[in-house]
């Protein structure tokens, strides 16, 4: 009925492109951001200007990590290593943490000011799987999953949560490492195996797989299906509805 093998007991939600319409103002915030950032460098060193692309930067360098993870990464793509500094340095910092909060003001801004729209077809899937007894939790790297959780009114579908704040916290690896979803996995109580994951990031997928979880639902939002298979999806939809029609093969 929901498209998931008969083992599997729990759901694991990214938010970020699979809950939420939230991966597009993430990634106009990084690409603002960014084209920022190395505009001024440009200037600076007199090396042409070349922008980040918000296709294949964006879903190969910055989806789905943690903030500071997306920093580094695409800036390495670059050939860019920048100080760490520390998590409170001012947005105008040229540190890691500086980047990332000059992000993070730009994305609150659109927030702010476009709201927080879901995908239809994933409260129907939400909805769909508490009505079957299927434990529920979300499993972002944003420190703003809460807020956009809670703006979107998805927390009544929610059990737990675990994200950027979390993962701090525990000092847990950000995705493509699976230890988030693990622990997702351990605060509803099920093993990894019982477990379905469903993420749009390719970092989300590859934990999904790394982890040995029990199905990982790859959706998929950009036209990225065959690498979002390549990265470990068992399936892909572009819709989480999909799922509710679709016998699993
Ligand atoms: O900067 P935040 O809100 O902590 O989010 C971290 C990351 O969260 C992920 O969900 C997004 O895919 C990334 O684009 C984002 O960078």
């Amino acid at each position: 009925m929901l498209g998931l093998p008969a083992h599997v007991t729990a759901c694991l939600f990214d938010l970020d492109g699979v809950l939420t319409q939230t991966a597009k103002v993430h990634n106009a915030a990084w690409t603002e951001t960014f084209n920022g950032f190395l505009a001024d460098r440009a200037a600076a060193t007199g090396e042409p200007f070349r922008p980040f692309d918000p296709g294949p930067d964006y879903n190969r360098y910055v989806d789905g990590k943690p903030r500071a993870d997306g920093v580094r990464s695409f800036l390495a793509s670059r050939g860019i290593t920048l100080p760490e500094g520390a998590p409170d340095d001012p947005p105008e910092a040229d540190t890691v943490n500086g980047v990332g909060n000059r992000k993070n003001v730009v994305l609150l801004n659109r927030l702010r000011s476009d709201g927080v729209d879901v995908y239809e077809g994933s409260v129907r899937y939400l909805e769909a799987a508490a009505r079957a007894g299927l434990r529920r939790a979300v499993v972002s790297a944003s420190a703003n999953c809460r807020a956009v959780v809670e703006a979107a009114g998805l927390d009544r579908l929610l059990e737990a949560r675990v994200d950027g704040v979390y993962a701090r916290e525990c000092g847990l690896r950000g995705k493509p490492y699976p230890d988030t979803f693990l622990a997702g996995a351990k605060l509803l109580e099920v093993a990894p195996e019982q477990a379905a994951v469903f993420e749009d990031a390719l970092a989300g997928v590859a934990a999904g797989k790394s982890g040995g979880f029990g199905y990982v639902v790859g959706v998929d939002r950009v036209g990225q299906a065959d690498d979002l298979r390549a990265h470990g999806a068992d399936v892909v939809v572009t819709d989480l509805a999909e799922l509710m029609t679709e016998p699993v093969r």
